[in-house]
């Protein structure tokens, strides 16, 4: 190596260094001039703020303060625009979505815990995996998976209920969120993939226990430290490797590696429980060829069968990462919405009471009602939305400028962050009235006139990326709710209970959230 060389590097370094956190944010981005917040500190920005706070409240201010369009400067001196017009987001979401693709280092943290499959791909290869995957989420193949999911509710019921009779005080206290993550994840297994996990009879070993582990990573800190972590060249591929759980003991000297290190074991765990399921089903498949059917299962094996454009067919692994897909989006999310749904039914008494009246009435001519009575149950449907609404799983997401471009008349540079302020959108006043932020599930058969299909209420999503599983956690949460609420009565430990969402990417309650649970009389 040249002698003069290091002095030199170091230099340029600094000067990498500090132009990345000095020079570009605070003299030269174009974005400089727009308004927001002051640009806080200089390795983190306003990021302590993002993670101090409850998701999406600091957004909701600075849009208040600033909208309609915030320039927020987070780590590493890295800007993002917020946008609250409609026709932005639009533009963002749909009509230009191939201009904002997901960032690389949003899909490499999601990819760690939901492996490198629909949920991280984007452009041409998602239009190719959405193709596939689709019919498996149509509503054909969703309403026969309604009979196994009250198969699993009614053992759920039935242990409940035993537990609470033994319990002399005639109520028992159960953390909902565990609970929820146990039923979903039982039903999304047996009804996605035919596969029994037992997860309340068998918790020790189960994929319930694992997925629980995982989400005491889930703070704001931690998702910091791996968006960092992942930044660096070859460290996705390593984190998602079958080795990185090998050197968890080494990283013990450095805390936010360790974090990564434990990630990865428990990983590999899930990944051994997901090849399980693979491997079942391909000896199945023997009796019964799975060519023909379209559930997803089948729809995952068959795409090891079928070409991609140019590229090769589903590895074993792209199987498995296609499994981790939909057992990571498809059971957290329903879970923490079913849990935020509890809280608010235990908070707002009267709504308990009446949805428990209208489920009832339901239940009681036939007791495991139809995918279309579940549907056409106004006060259900109305809770669901309002809760997904005030408590949507997953607060806000992010996309990136693919190409300098304009939105809202504002000049976009390539590389700009997008933040989707998905709550803030769903509590926005402009969109729902003063009353935006208060629980009022009434407001759902009277939509004020500024209310818009697509874009007021964002916790699916809209556009291409739009979340696949709609139908089927839909069905689900009506299914749990009309048979839960017709067999027990949920409350609040005491009156000033709170459930503070946790900072993560999606949204918990920080204690997951402890109710008194009592059995209705029949
Ligand atoms: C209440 C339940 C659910 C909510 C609130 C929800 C919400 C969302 C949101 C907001 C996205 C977009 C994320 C982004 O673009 O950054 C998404 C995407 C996705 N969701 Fe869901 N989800 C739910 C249930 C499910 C279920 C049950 C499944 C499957 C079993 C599922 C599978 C997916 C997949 C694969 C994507 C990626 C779609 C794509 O990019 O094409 N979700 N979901």
């Amino acid at each position: 190596m040249d002698s003069d060389s290091s002095p030199h590097q170091l230099l340029y370094g600094a000067y990498k260094i500090l132009y990345q956190l000095v020079i570009w944010p605070r003299f030269l981005s174009p974005l400089r001039l727009l308004p927001g917040p002051p640009l806080g500190s200089l390795l983190s920005g306003q990021f302590p703020v993002i993670l101090a706070e409850e998701a999406g409240s600091p957004q909701r201010r600075w849009l208040k303060e600033y909208g309609p369009v915030v320039r927020v400067v987070g780590p590493i001196g890295i800007e993002r625009l917020i946008f609250i017009k409609p026709e932005a987001l639009r533009q963002i979401l749909i009509t230009d979505w191939l201009d904002f693709p997901r960032p690389d280092f949003y899909r490499h943290v999601l990819g760690l815990v939901v492996g490198y499959g629909l949920f991280t791909v984007t452009g041409d290869e998602s239009k190719w995996m959405r193709k596939i995957m689709n019919p498996a989420f149509s509503n054909t193949r969703l309403i026969p998976h309604i009979d196994p999911c009250y198969d699993i509710i009614d053992e759920y019921v039935d242990t409940l209920s035993n537990e609470i009779d033994e319990d002399p005080t005639g109520c028992k206290t159960y953390v909902i969120h565990n609970l929820m993550t146990k039923l979903t994840l039982d039903i999304l297994c047996l009804t996605a993939f035919g596969y029994k996990a037992n997860n309340l009879s068998r918790f020790e070993g189960s994929i319930a226990e694992a997925y629980e582990e995982l989400l005491d990573l889930q703070s704001g800190p931690n998702i910091a430290s791996f968006c960092f972590g992942v930044s660096f060249p070859f460290v996705p591929e390593f984190m998602t490797s079958g080795w990185a759980h090998l050197f968890k003991p080494l990283f013990r000297f450095n805390p936010a590696l360790y974090r990564g290190g434990i990630t990865a074991e428990i990983m590999h765990r899930i990944k051994i429980i997901a090849r399980r399921m693979l491997d079942e089903r391909r000896a199945d498949s023997e009796a019964a060829p799975f060519e023909d059917k379209k559930d997803l299962m089948s729809i995952i094996l068959q795409s090891q069968c079928t070409e991609k454009a140019g590229k090769a067919r589903s590895s074993n692994a792209d199987m498995v990462d296609h499994i981790l897909t939909f057992l990571g989006a498809g059971h957290d999310t329903t879970s923490s919405s079913l849990t935020w749904t509890l809280w608010l039914l235990a908070k707002h008494k009267s709504a308990q009471i009446k949805l428990r009246e209208e489920a009832s009435a339901l239940v009681s001519k036939n007791p495991r009602p139809d995918h279309r009575s579940l549907k056409e149950s106004p006060f259900l449907e109305a809770v669901i939305m309002e809760s997904l609404r005030l408590y949507p799983p997953l607060p806000q997401t992010v996309r990136q400028a693919a190409k300098d471009t304009e939105v809202d008349g504002i000049f976009v540079p390539k590389g700009t962050m997008i933040y989707v302020p998905i709550r803030v959108f769903n509590t926005w006043e402009g969109y729902w009235g003063e009353n935006a932020e208060e629980f009022r599930p009434e407001r759902w058969q009277d939509l004020p006139e500024t209310y818009n299909s697509t874009l007021s209420m964002l916790a699916f999503i809209a556009g291409p990326h739009a979340c696949i599983g709609r139908a089927m956690a839909m069905m689900e949460m009506r299914a749990i709710l009309t048979i839960l609420i017709t067999r027990f009565q949920f409350d609040l430990l005491d009156p000033n209970q709170n459930a503070i969402p946790r900072a993560g990417v999606s949204m918990k309650p920080t204690d997951s959230l402890p109710l008194r649970v009592t059995k209705i009389s029949t």
